[in-house]
Formats: C-alpha cells, sequence, structure tokens
C-alpha cells in the first residue's frame, strides 16, 4: 500500500469548524477525537489519516512534510513563513483581524513604542514597513493585559468581536490583516500525491463553496 496521506488540523476553535468541511468531503475521524490522548488517526478514507495538533506546530509538520496537508489561520501562516507551502484553499472559518490595540482614548506618541504580542514577526514586519521604531516583546497570551500593567504602549492581537478588548479598557488601531483559516500543502506532496490530493482539495473546495451558498440562505 502506498504511503499514508496525512493531514494536520489545529486543535481548538478551528478544530470544531473544520471537522464538518472535512466530513462533507468524505473524511471523517474512525473514533471520536476527544475521548483518548491519542493524536493520530484513521479516517474514513482509505490510508488517509489525521493528527491534531498545537496551531503554531502545523505550518511546521507540513513544511518538513512530516504532513502532507495543513489546516491553519493565516496568523500563524504569516508567522511562520511561507517557505515549502502551497495554500491553495481559503476555508473561510474562523475569520477574525488582526490589529494593533492599545487603551483607548489613548494615541501613541512619536517615540519608540514598545509592543506587546505573540506574533513577533508579523509586528516587526508592520512596524518596520511604516518606519515606526518599535521594540517586541513576546508574550504568550493575555496580550490584553501588557499596556494596563504598564508592559507595553500597543498589543498586536486577534480581535473579532471586540469584546476581549473592550472588556480591558482597549480599543483597536489599526488593521494588519483580514484572517482566515487556509488549507496548506507541502510543495513535494503537491506533485508527488497529485492524484489523491487533487480531488481531496477539489471536494474540500466544494464543501466551503455549500457552506457559504448554506449561511447565505439561512
Ligand atoms: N476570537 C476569535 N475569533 C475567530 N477566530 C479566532 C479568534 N481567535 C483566534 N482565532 C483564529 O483561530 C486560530 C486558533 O485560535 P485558538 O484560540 O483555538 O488557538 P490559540 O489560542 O492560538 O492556540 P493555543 O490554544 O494552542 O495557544 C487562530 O490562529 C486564529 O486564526
Ligand atoms: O474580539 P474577541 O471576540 O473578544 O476575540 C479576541 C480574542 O480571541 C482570542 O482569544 P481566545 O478567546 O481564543 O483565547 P486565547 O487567549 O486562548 O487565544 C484572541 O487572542 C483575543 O484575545
Amino acid at each position: 500500500m502506498s504511503k499514508p496521506l496525512i493531514l494536520a488540523l489545529s486543535k481548538g476553535r478551528i478544530l470544531k469548524e473544520t471537522l464538518p468541511l472535512l466530513a462533507a468531503a468524505g473524511i471523517e475521524p474512525l473514533e471520536p477525537l476527544d475521548k483518548s490522548r491519542k493524536l493520530l488517526f484513521d479516517t474514513t478514507l482509505d490510508n488517509v489519516k489525521l493528527v491534531i495538533l498545537r496551531a503554531v506546530d502545523v505550518p511546521t509538520y507540513v513544511q518538513m512534510g512530516a504532513a502532507d496537508v495543513g489546516v491553519a489561520g493565516k496568523d500563524v501562516l504569516l508567522e511562520h513563513g511561507a517557505q515549502g507551502l502551497y495554500e491553495p484553499l481559503d476555508l473561510d472559518i474562523s475569520r477574525c483581524r488582526l490589529m494593533t490595540a492599545g487603551i483607548e482614548g489613548v494615541t501613541p506618541g512619536r517615540a519608540r513604542r514598545r509592543v506587546a504580542t505573540k506574533f513577533v514577526n508579523i509586528a516587526r514586519r508592520y512596524y518596520s514597513d511604516l518606519g515606526i521604531q518599535a521594540e517586541v516583546i513576546k508574550l504568550y497570551g493575555a496580550m490584553e493585559l501588557a499596556p494596563l500593567m504598564n508592559l507595553a504602549d500597543e498589543i498586536v492581537d486577534i480581535v473579532d468581536t471586540g469584546n476581549t478588548l473592550r472588556a480591558n479598557g482597549m480599543a483597536p488601531r489599526e488593521l494588519i490583516a483580514d484572517i482566515s483559516t487556509r488549507l496548506v500543502v507541502n510543495k513535494a506532496s503537491m506533485t508527488v500525491e497529485h492524484a489523491r490530493l487533487g480531488p481531496l482539495i477539489e471536494r474540500l473546495g466544494q464543501a466551503v463553496a455549500e457552506r457559504r451558498q448554506s449561511d447565505v440562505t439561512s
């Protein structure tokens, strides 16, 4: 039998929205994902397996060829870099915005700005493109706390409803990028496994289009 095709999925919020799309494309795990500590699952498609990863690890698995296909947020992909990856499909799920934000009513001054974020590469690129001097401070969560605690003047973070910012006396400032979840494919796999990947990407594309259509009519 040929080598199994490995799909790397981001756990958490993206996973919940990914599973119905995969099911519509004929791929379902053979056992419930949350009933064990297992991370590698067989599926209803012969020789197609799922691995469930931290979202930030998905691009690494796909880039290195440990997984053929991945599902990850555009924020994670922008932060990681696109080398060795194709991005053939916008899955149109987990939509949000990557923004700068700061304390409500405060306008940032001209001085070197302290910026707290987990997206350090995106932030460095963004401020450098604008010619703004920034000291980027890496955090792993609760970015909204940093300006309140005088650790930073500004944050770069995901904004959806804006509730988290509002609840902490903060307001969005500039849009950096509109974000949604993307399908990524290892460049070598795309060539070698084209016979299996082509139809898979097409079925997923149809599932995305059908979901969009049902959202419009509901
Ligand atoms: N509030 C939100 N609304 C919509 N999409 C979001 C929101 N927050 C994050 N996302 C998108 O979902 C992805 C995964 O978010 P999630 O909160 O599940 O993981 P995480 O907190 O980044 O990862 P981990 O829990 O592994 O640290 C993000 O990379 C982003 O693309
Ligand atoms: O604009 P909102 O609708 O409030 O969404 C934005 C929040 O959502 C994400 O956090 P999440 O809830 O995923 O928690 P996390 O800190 O675990 O990432 C993100 O880091 C923001 O804090």
